[in-house]
């Protein structure tokens, strides 16, 4: 990404090239480039006129096409107003240490609205196998905060409930205590607020704001991966929180001493408490979360039809969720109540959009072998010779950069590994690729070849 300065100019030169002069000079010269965040470009506008004119005559679309004809960026336009200036940050092009990127807009103060989602909550999460003890923690530390489990750490794959018990904790304690002060960010959220605080030299303000809680809740804390001064910060944000016996809970899509880089004294004090898992859903459960999402959004939709949909989609409850929501736009569309039959219709059309371009990971693993020359039971087994644990590895790599599965299902696939033996070997190769050209050629065809 270039700076500000240099975009900016070369953005103006295109509309330049490709506007009269007076448009040139009353639309594009009178526009004043504030801030780059991350894609997001804040220029200032004379009046509201201007800002008018601009959306009107599209003039944000073209900067958005001239962006990135200059830069190779997808820029997103922000416009403001010149009095509206205060109250956006001024921010300069700078980051907290290198490689750390703002990648939100910039928020003048941090404690932002609470931001539960008031769906989430212990009454709407259905309890099954692979979430019962998560389910069960997070009720105790909502009903006793800072005694029992401090950080409660969830981890698992993408869309198993996560973030929803997580939030399920804030409501509870702020349904039973309104005046609990709970504050929920992702960790990217709060990378942003610690780097714009550096920014703004506002960093006593965001230690207040973060400090001052009884209930902090981090997601996703996998993206703090490789961050060292958000690292640092958080270490002194959890430190006060824990010494004053505040409550964090935080999630992960694994253990935190398998996020790269994560440095030892935060993954010691995230063993502190207690850490658990969250695996996919059984077919009961599946059913038992489609029938209260069913209700809750008050779908007429048969038993059966239900567990038809359950039998379909077994990776994770946001992808069962939209299948549902997909059964029922098609008998909207078709004007039809929805039975077994309808559902098949609309969930085949997705099967076949997904067969038809989505490679899978049997696919991954027939090519791969083919390729190294070795045998496929080789590869899904437990050999560690270097001759078949690299193929496996790079198949495992393989099937996370081009399927959609889950780390669990993929160590499944591969023999019933664990989720962390694809975790490594997905780490392992994208360290490797760094330095070993003939790696990257055999990643590159066998790439091109899945493709095609
Ligand atoms: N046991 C459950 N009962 C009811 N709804 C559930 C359950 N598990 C997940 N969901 C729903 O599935 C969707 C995805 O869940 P959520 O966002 O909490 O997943 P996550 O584990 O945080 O995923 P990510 O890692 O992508 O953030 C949400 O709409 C959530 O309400």
């Amino acid at each position: 990404m270039p700076d500000m300065l240099t975009l900016w100019t070369d953005i103006k030169a295109l509309f330049e090239e490709n506007n009269s002069k007076t448009a040139y000079a009353t639309w594009i010269e009178t526009a004043k480039p504030i801030a780059l965040n991350g894609n997001k470009l804040t220029l200032e506008l004379p009046s509201p006129l201007h800002r008018d004119y601009w959306t009107h005559q599209h003039l944000d679309q073209q900067l958005v096409e001239y962006a990135y004809q200059a830069a190779h960026e997808d820029i997103q336009p922000v416009l403001i107003l010149e009095g509206e200036r205060q109250q956006q940050a001024t921010l300069k092009a700078k980051t907290a240490t290198p490689g750390e990127k703002v990648t939100t807009e910039p928020t003048p103060t941090f404690m932002k609205e609470t931001a539960l989602n008031s769906r989430y909550t212990f009454d709407t999460f259905v309890i099954g196998k692979g979430n019962q003890m998560a389910h069960a923690a997070a009720l105790v530390v909502s009903e006793e905060p800072g005694v029992m489990y401090n950080p409660l750490f969830f981890y698992g794959g993408v869309g198993l409930g996560k973030t929803h018990l997580m939030h399920a904790i804030g409501n509870k304690m702020l349904e039973d205590r309104p005046d609990t002060k709970v504050k929920y960010v992702t960790s990217e959220a709060f990378t942003n607020d610690f780097i714009n605080a550096i920014q703004t030299r506002t960093q006593e303000q965001f230690r207040q704001e973060y400090r001052n809680v009884d209930l902090l809740l981090v997601d996703d804390i996998q993206f703090f991966a490789n961050k060292e001064g958000t690292q640092e910060e958080f270490f002194h944000t959890f430190n006060a929180l824990y010494d004053d016996g505040k409550q964090i809970v935080l999630t992960s899509d694994r253990l935190p001493n398998e996020i790269p880089k994560l440095q030892d004294r935060l993954v010691s004090r995230f063993a502190w408490g207690l850490s658990v898992d969250i695996t996919p859903p059984d077919l009961e459960t599946r059913i038992a979360i489609l029938r209260n999402k069913a209700d809750a959004d008050q779908i007429d939709i048969p038993d059966d039809t239900l567990s038809y949909i359950a039998g379909q989609i077994d990776s994770n409850v946001r992808e069962l969720e939209g299948a549902l929501a997909r059964v029922q736009a098609y008998s909207q569309l078709m004007h039809q109540p929805i039975t077994t039959d309808l559902a098949a219709e609309a969930l085949k059309s997705l099967n076949l959009a997904n067969a038809s371009d989505a490679v899978t990971i049997p696919v991954i693993q027939d090519r791969v072998a083919n390729y190294f020359n070795v045998s496929l039971k080789d590869l899904k087994g437990k050999k560690r010779k270097k001759a078949i644990v690299m193929p496996r590895q790079i198949a495992m790599y393989l099937s996370r950069e081009l399927t959609e599965a889950s780390l669990p299902r993929i160590g499944n696939e591969f023999g019933g590994k664990d989720h962390t033996t694809v975790i490594h070997a997905y780490d392992k190769i994208t360290e490797i690729l760094k330095t070993d050209a003939q790696l990257q050629k055999d990643i590159d065809s066998l790439k091109d070849e899945l493709r095609r």
